[in-house]
């Protein structure tokens, strides 16, 4: 199973990790960022939900290089001109993946366009540490990815714990009824369903539709993958979806300024 070769080749990257900069010491260093932040703004703002949240739908634009389903998209690949283009053509936030193995993401990607972005950022990654979270937190993100098939219960509710504990958002990805409802027990915000299997990666943008239905209005709802088209945006808009994250067609447009105003109008 892809899945679980990219979360064990993601535990050995973090231990890796672990041994240059300890989780005690990330952890102090993200606590004192957050309480920095929260003094200054007065309380948390939580912008990547905001950003998402207001109202019709909003757009979650990738920036990644390569998958495993599609191998590489994008051979170039300036990340920072990529963002900004994002962020002219309207997109409501971005995704940044991180996992170098699969996706050939960075964390370097992310801190730099953290360093120019006025819009929020989504760490996409497989969170199987909560070293992880600290670490998105330093980087400049706004949000983490919680991969629902890749935590217990108990894991999942301290991360969506720690996450909202230093201002961050998460992102609970479900992909069947059973994690819908797991993401909704433990506390989720943001419930996301992939409409890939990452087992099969087989796409299926009707696994959005009939999940939607299972997320109560006061927790936000996103589809993710393989939305292409117009139409894809219509059925979703239709379903009250709040946000789609979308990767490859975003990649792979010429002019991402008409795309995202096309995918708007519907
Ligand atoms: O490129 P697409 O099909 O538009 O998909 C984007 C995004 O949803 C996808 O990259 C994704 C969704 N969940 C993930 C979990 C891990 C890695 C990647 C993903």
């Amino acid at each position: 199973m892809i899945l679980d070769e990219i979360a064990e080749k993601t535990r050995i990257r973090i231990s890796e990790k672990k041994k240059q900069v300890p989780l005690s010491e990330i952890c102090r260093v993200a606590q004192k960022r957050t309480a920095v932040e929260k003094g200054a703004n007065g309380g948390f703002t939580f912008p990547f939900e905001k950003a998402i949240g207001s109202g019709g739908i909003s757009f979650i634009c990738e920036v990644k290089k390569a998958s495993p389903s599609k191998g590489v998209i994008s051979e170039d690949f300036s990340y920072l001109q990529i963002a900004k283009e994002y962020e002219n053509a309207g997109a409501d936030a971005l995704s940044v993946l991180t996992e170098p193995y699969y996706f050939q993401g960075n964390d370097r990607y992310l801190q730099e366009i953290a360093k120019e972005a006025r819009i929020p950022i989504l760490r996409k990654d497989f969170t199987v540490d909560p070293y992880m979270i600290y670490e998105a937190k330093l980087m400049g993100a706004s949000a983490v990815l919680l991969i629902c098939a890749l935590l217990s219960d108990e894991e999942l509710k301290n991360d969506i714990k720690i996450s909202h504990g230093l201002g961050l958002s998460a992102l609970v990805e479900a992909h069947d009824e059973k994690e819908v409802y797991r993401a909704i027990a433990c506390g989720a915000r943001i419930v996301g369903v992939n409409n890939r299997d990452l087992n099969t990666f087989q796409v299926d943008l009707s696994t959005s539709v009939r999940l939607r239905s299972l997320v109560p209005k006061s927790v936000l709802f996103v589809s993710e993958s393989g939305i292409a088209n117009p139409s894809d945006i219509k059925k979703l808009k239709e379903n009250k979806t709040n946000a789609v994250l979308i990767g490859e067609t975003m990649m792979r447009s010429q002019d991402k300024k008409s795309l995202i105003k096309d995918l708007r109008e519907v």
